[in-house]
């Protein structure tokens, strides 16, 4: 990949908070129209990183581009060119839906500011409720919005912090619609979240805890990498299965999707033995099967209790 494809492309990009390093040495490579996910637990440094890359925190030390501008040099000219919508943001919900987008035209100081909110309001298919206050849409229709407000500027990079937290998983569905067509469109991505739904939309994956990237790789290497072994569990009674299998040596994810319980590990022979436990259940089976992301999510995820607010490493 030649390097003018690269969005990002950072090098040991290091911040420290009083004694504390919270993000250590990280690299980053991003080519364009990338969906690049952040995944780990509380307080592992994600948010931080996002924040050195667009230029909105200082680095400690590290260098590199983004958007072919230097990360420690030019972060005004990164800052103006990149889409960042967080947790926290949030419309003027006494405003209408047309007033904010001009907001954010202003905000962005816009030529043609007019075209570009028509444009958004007809992208959204909002044209005709143009006028109606935010504060009466729908969750999912504010997020939208919101989505539309961060990226009226047009930004070549899209920065999401959590951006679905507490909303359901129908809007959430629609909002990565919104996004896998921006990514068509060759904008890139690079997004935090807790959420598996999520994670199985991104391209490639990091996984961080304590400030560093532990693993990062394609999201269809993922599960290899974690290196998990499964059995899928049938029984008449999942309930007592589950009992049984649960806190058994070597069952590393235990995870009920519908009628059967996946129970997976890193150490096969462990897992058979604890798979043992069903033996002499009514309708008991134990198959093997390979885990996919959905169980290395739930590994990964469960595996580092909330970072910087517990011992540590
Ligand atoms: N301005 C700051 N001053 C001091 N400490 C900070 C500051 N910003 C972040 N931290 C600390 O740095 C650590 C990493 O925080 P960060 O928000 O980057 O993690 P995160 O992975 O995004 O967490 P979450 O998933 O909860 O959003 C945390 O311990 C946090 O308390």
């Amino acid at each position: 990949m030649a390097d003018r494809e690269l969005v990002i492309d950072v090098r040991g990009l290091t911040k420290r908070f009083g004694d504390k390093t919270v993000v250590d040495h990280f690299d980053l490579a991003a080519p364009r129209g990338l969906i690049y996910g952040f995944l780990g637990p509380n307080g592992s440094g994600k948010t931080t990183t996002i924040r050195m890359v667009c230029g909105l925190l200082r680095p400690d030390a590290g260098s590199g581009t983004c958007l072919g501008y230097d990360v420690l040099a030019e972060s005004r000219k990164i800052k103006a060119r990149v889409g960042y919508m967080t947790q926290r943001f949030s419309l003027y919900e006494d405003l209408s839906i047309r007033e904010n987008l001009e907001f954010f035209v202003r905000l962005y100081g816009m030529d043609r500011g007019r075209r570009r909110v028509d444009a958004a309001l007809a992208e959204l298919g909002l044209s005709g409720r143009a006028k109606q206050l935010a504060g009466r849409l729908s969750g999912g229709w504010k997020q939208r919005l919101a989505l539309a407000a961060c990226m009226i500027h047009e930004p070549e990079l899209l920065l999401l912090d959590e951006p679905t937290a507490g909303v359901d998983p129908k809007a959430r569905r629609d909002f990565w619609d919104a996004i896998r067509q921006y990514a068509a469109q060759g904008v890139t991505t690079l997004v935090s979240t807790h959420y598996m739904d999520e994670a199985v939309q991104c391209d490639r994956i990091a996984y961080i805890a304590y400030g560093k990237k532990l693993i990062d790789a394609p999201s269809r290497d993922i599960p290899s990498q974690v290196g998990l072994k499964g059995f899928k569990v049938h029984a008449d009674d999942l309930d007592e299965a589950e009992r049984r299998l649960k806190g058994a040596p070597g069952v590393e994810v235990l995870a009920r999707f519908g009628v059967v319980i996946h129970v997976c590990g890193r150490d096969v022979r462990a897992l058979a033995r604890a798979v043992e436990r069903i033996r002499g259940l009514e309708g008991g089976r134990a198959d093997r099967f390979e885990p996919g992301l959905e169980e290395a999510f739930i590994f990964l995820m469960s595996e580092v209790a909330d970072n910087f607010n517990g011992a540590g490493p």
